[in-house]
């Protein structure tokens, strides 16, 4: 199974230091929905892994979140390609769960659902917690420079990590391999 996990504020659509509360604040990014169905229709399983850690702190509630995945399915949907899958975590900082990245808690929750294991899938994030998650269960490390990303490449990255300037770039260099 080819299959890529993606992380979702600052990879598909743009983020916000004031998180994305809303269906109006959830913006897709220049390319990512094109890139995800150009994915989907070559063959690859596509999952999300997402921190909404906005609806543990009473931001917004997972009926919201649902309607932001429900656009984004139905945006892939339009050119042709599927969202397989979103895993995300609810849960506030202080909650103590283990779905939170940097744990890896959404990613093995991918790999139960699927049946497959995750040694060297591909994960893109923008944050270097994305890619710690990851990498914690074999994934092999993309980092984008949209979102937080421009900040995280000059942190000590995961090792292999390679860093493209958004997701469109990333699917061009998987699906020319
Ligand atoms: O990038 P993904 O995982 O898809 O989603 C990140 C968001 O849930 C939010 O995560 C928050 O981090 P804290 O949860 O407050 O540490 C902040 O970074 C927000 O700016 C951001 O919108
Ligand atoms: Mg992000
Ligand atoms: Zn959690």
């Amino acid at each position: 199974m080819k299959l890529i996990i993606l992380d979702r504020d600052g990879v598909i659509n743009q983020d916000s230091d004031a998180y994305i509360k809303s269906l109006d604040e959830w913006i897709p990014l220049p390319g990512s929905i094109d890139a995800i169905a150009r994915l989907s229709k070559a063959g690859w399983t596509v999952a999300v892994a997402t921190n909404q850690s906005g609806i543990g702190r009473g931001y917004y509630d997972e009926a919201t979140l649902q309607a932001m995945h429900d656009r984004l399915r139905q945006l892939v949907a339009e050119q042709g390609g599927k969202v397989d899958l979103i895993r995300y975590c609810p849960h506030a900082p202080d909650a103590g769960c283990d779905c939170r990245k940097p744990l890896p808690g959404l990613f093995r929750q991918i790999a139960d659902d699927l049946g497959q294991p995750l040694d060297g899938v591909p994960t893109v994030g923008d944050s270097l917690r994305d890619l710690e998650a990851g990498c914690a269960v074999g994934c092999t490390p993309y980092l984008v420079r949209t979102g937080k990303g421009a900040n995280a490449e000059h942190k000590t990255l995961p090792a292999g990590t390679r860093v493209f300037d958004d997701l469109a770039a990333v699917v061009d260099h998987l699906l020319e391999a």
